[in-house]
């Protein structure tokens, strides 16, 4: 299995650019499924996620090409709307093919996504949405098999505002019969690119964005161009990797309005934030860290996939920082890994309270989950000798060539096979 070797290095200095949302695409690239025709994906980042779900489309009958980050898809043969367990568990965003397939074919029988490292991570707001709109849902033997005569638009109001439930509820209601209205729905961006790519493929949805989205069910939607916008949770690693190293770091191809949580809370802690002309933010780490408190929340609350990497910059804080985690149960599992490199960090509840300290040494530790991994690395910056990461395969989840980015900004870091 290969690992990440991360050695103490100079402030990382210079520029990188930040690609396509991998939270944007996948939703996407299942909105594709709703169209009999070819659709065309620009920005598609090259990452393990993209390349799950492509083959969990050309399980289901899809063509699916993917070349210098552009993805095609042509959904005009579909031959099943069955997905197994062996596709669906790699990974969670598969589930959300269910919203496209049983709105466009009226039935579809998809493996349970289960749980992962970070919670239970339940769907019964995706099936309440589907039931809603007039589906008959059973739970058998590990799978979900959702049937209709035929869509109906209706109002609903989620319970909490989950990113998945809206955008599977959202892709449903797009080919339903009259109006669904999702209340108390998430208001993520990844929302609003999703919503922007339907309504490009004939969709009619307005208010993605906000908490209440309306979709006027239309008869048919076809393949359609779309831009992938940049990932807010790639760009705010690295912004936090130059506030840890007194770094100075140009990061390309980012939209502000999107890290809007992010900039407000490294602002606190002492980094000098300048935004530039064609979509880049220079970030300039400060000489002390001054320790911050952060609480998780849907958006435009503090991301939760940017958790990890706040809490290893206030492992070396000059102070005490509190963060606490309201969108996950259980998305401390990166607590023990930090303080095997001799941070000092207590859990008491919801929280974690992080006390910095002056030094951390490298360890042997694991990836957990992705960002707890980017944030192992983080901290392998800036400790004493040597990190081993294990578990990387998480990383690639998420990050688009992590170990060249960091060398090119003058980190030392590289992965070995072991
Ligand atoms: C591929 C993708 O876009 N992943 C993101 C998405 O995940 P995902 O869409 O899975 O996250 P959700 O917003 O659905 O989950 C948020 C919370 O709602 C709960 N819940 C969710 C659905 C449901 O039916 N019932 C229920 O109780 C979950 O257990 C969790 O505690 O949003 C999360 C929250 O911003 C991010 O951390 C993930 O990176
Ligand atoms: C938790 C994440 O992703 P996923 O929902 O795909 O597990 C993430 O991107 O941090």
């Amino acid at each position: 299995m290969p690992k990440i070797l991360v050695k103490k290095s100079n402030p990382l200095k210079g520029s990188v650019k930040i690609d396509g949302a991998k939270n944007a695409v996948l939703p996407i690239i299942a909105a594709t499924l709703l169209a009999n025709g070819k659709s065309t994906l620009r920005g598609v980042p090259n990452l393990r996620d993209v390349h799950v779900i492509s083959d969990l489309l050309r399980h289901v009958g899809a063509e699916v090409e993917y070349k210098d980050n552009t993805l095609t898809v042509d959904a005009s043969n579909i031959t099943t709307c069955e997905a197994p367990y062996e596709l669906v568990r790699k990974m969670r965003a598969s589930f959300l093919v269910m919203g496209p397939l049983l709105a466009r074919f009226k039935h579809t029988k998809i493996s349970m996504p289960g749980g992962c490292a970070i919670g239970t991570r339940p769907i019964d707001l995706h099936l309440k949405g589907f039931k809603y709109l007039g589906a008959t849902v059973e739970m058998d033997h590990g799978f979900v098999e959702a049937t209709t005569k035929k869509l109906t638009g209706a109002k609903l109001y989620l319970d909490f505002p989950s990113v998945g439930a809206t955008e599977n509820i959202m892709m449903a209601a797009a080919l339903a019969e009259g109006t669904t209205i999702i209340e108390n729905a998430a208001e993520e961006p990844e929302i609003v690119d999703l919503a922007n790519f339907l309504n490009e493929m004939g969709a009619n949805i307005k208010g993605a964005g906000t908490n209440t989205i309306k979709i006027q069910g239309v008869e048919e939607l076809k393949g359609a161009e779309h831009n992938v916008i940049p990932d807010r949770i790639e760009a705010a690693t690295y912004m936090v990797a130059a506030a840890m190293t007194k770094g100075d770091i140009v990061i390309e191809n980012v939209i502000m309005e999107h890290l809007k949580p992010v900039v407000a809370k490294l602002k606190e802690a002492g980094c000098e934030i300048i935004e530039m002309e064609n979509d880049s933010v220079r970030v300039i780490g400060p000489e002390v860290l001054k320790p911050i408190d952060i609480k998780t929340l849907p958006h435009p609350g503090f991301p939760t996939d940017v958790q990890a990497q706040f809490m290893a910059m206030l492992t070396i804080a000059n102070g005490s920082g509190v963060v606490t985690e309201t969108v996950f149960e259980n998305r401390f599992m990166h607590v023990a890994e930090f303080n095997r490199m001799g941070a000092n960090i207590k859990i008491e509840g919801k929280s974690a309270v992080v006390n910095g300290v002056s030094k951390l040494h490298g360890a042997k530790v694991n990836a957990t989950d992705l960002r707890a991994g980017a944030a192992l690395i983080l901290c392998g910056l800036m400790a004493e000798g040597e990190t081993q990461i294990g578990e990387i395969y998480h990383i690639q989840r998420g990050y688009v060539d992590i170990d060249k980015k960091i060398t090119a900004l003058g980190g030392n870091i590289k992965i070995v096979e072991d």
